[in-house]
């Protein structure tokens, strides 16, 4: 592994060698300050359109955050910017003490290892059933014997409760089990951040609050710092421990969940109210 990608961790490194070992991510590998990932006066634009204008937010370690926030307003470029596949125009994203554009090509494909990426529709391989969806990125990013893939993918599938799915296509399996499928798949490389990019989109009610039990559930059992993006108040209620709400591409709120939901922030109250009368207008 690259230097300025190791040494800001203290041992573990985001590629499993066994299945008995501790997870990355519990606090060992976070900056002093206790955060994972550092957004500092972000700004992107696609031609004259600016999306984020100087947003600045803080993840803490080993917590789970959901961002809010209007469509449109700047969430999927924001992950985008934090696992590296977009360069900002203006300001920094440092990931554990290290900014990713400071970084060499190489070093930020392995920085880039330390994050798994929930899609909304799990962005499966139609082509490929269950098991071998999962076992892609260890067969792609690692050196691992076929035997120990298959431990390692038996166990995630069985976390989230895919074990007699293994076999299915995606084509044959609901958009539930596509999202817990793309969760085990996401946890295979035992990341030290998650992302999940709208995990609750078209899930019904019973389904979502399943699939938010299921993200309390592996981060109580593998912790490290989740970030998870919806339009969901019971989604932010169950999962989260921090609340940031973004609007025309800055942050205007953040706090802990247990204030988000009693704040009379007016961004708040009208997101979580879902009501037209606010300060988030349409544009
Ligand atoms: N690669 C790109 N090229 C041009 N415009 C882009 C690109 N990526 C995002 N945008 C624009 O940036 C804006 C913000 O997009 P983004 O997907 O981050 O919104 P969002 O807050 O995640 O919305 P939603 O809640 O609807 O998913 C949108 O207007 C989108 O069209």
């Amino acid at each position: 592994m690259p230097d300025a990608v190791s040494s800001v961790g203290e041992a573990d490194p985001p590629v499993p060698s066994d299945a008995g070992e501790r997870w990355p991510g519990d606090g060992a590998s976070a900056q002093a300050n206790g955060h994972a990932v550092e957004v500092t006066d972000l700004h992107k634009s696609f031609g004259t359109f600016d999306v984020l204008r100087g947003l600045n937010i803080d993840f803490v370690d080993n917590a789970v955050t959901t961002i809010l926030g209007p469509s449109g307003t700047g969430k999927s470029v924001l992950l985008k910017h934090m696992v590296g596949l977009l360069e900002p125009d203006r300001g920094e994203v440092n990931v554990f003490g290290n900014n990713i554009w400071s970084l060499s090509e190489s070093e930020r494909s392995e920085m880039r290892k330390r994050f798994g990426v929930l899609f909304q529709d799990g962005a499966l391989f139609g082509s490929m059933d269950i098991f071998d969806n999962v076992a892609f990125p260890l067969r792609k990013n690692t050196e691992m014997r076929e035997s120990e893939i298959r431990d390692i993918v038996t166990d995630r599938l069985a976390e989230v409760g895919l074990s007699g799915a293994a076999t299915k296509r995606p084509n044959e399996i609901s958009g539930g089990m596509k999202k817990r499928a793309g969760f085990a798949r996401a946890l295979v490389m035992r990341p030290d951040i998650l992302l999940f990019d709208e995990p609750d989109s078209g899930l019904d009610p019973v389904r979502t609050s399943l699939l938010c039990d299921l993200i309390v559930e592996m981060h109580r059992e593998h912790r490290g710092t989740y970030v998870v993006v919806t339009h969901d108040i019971n989604t932010t209620r169950r999962v989260s421990d921090y609340v940031g709400v973004l609007w025309q591409g800055r942050l205007v709120y953040y706090g802990p969940v247990e204030e988000a939901m009693a704040s009379e922030d007016p961004f708040v109250r009208q997101f979580l109210s879902g009501d037209s009368v606010g300060p988030l207008g349409m544009e």
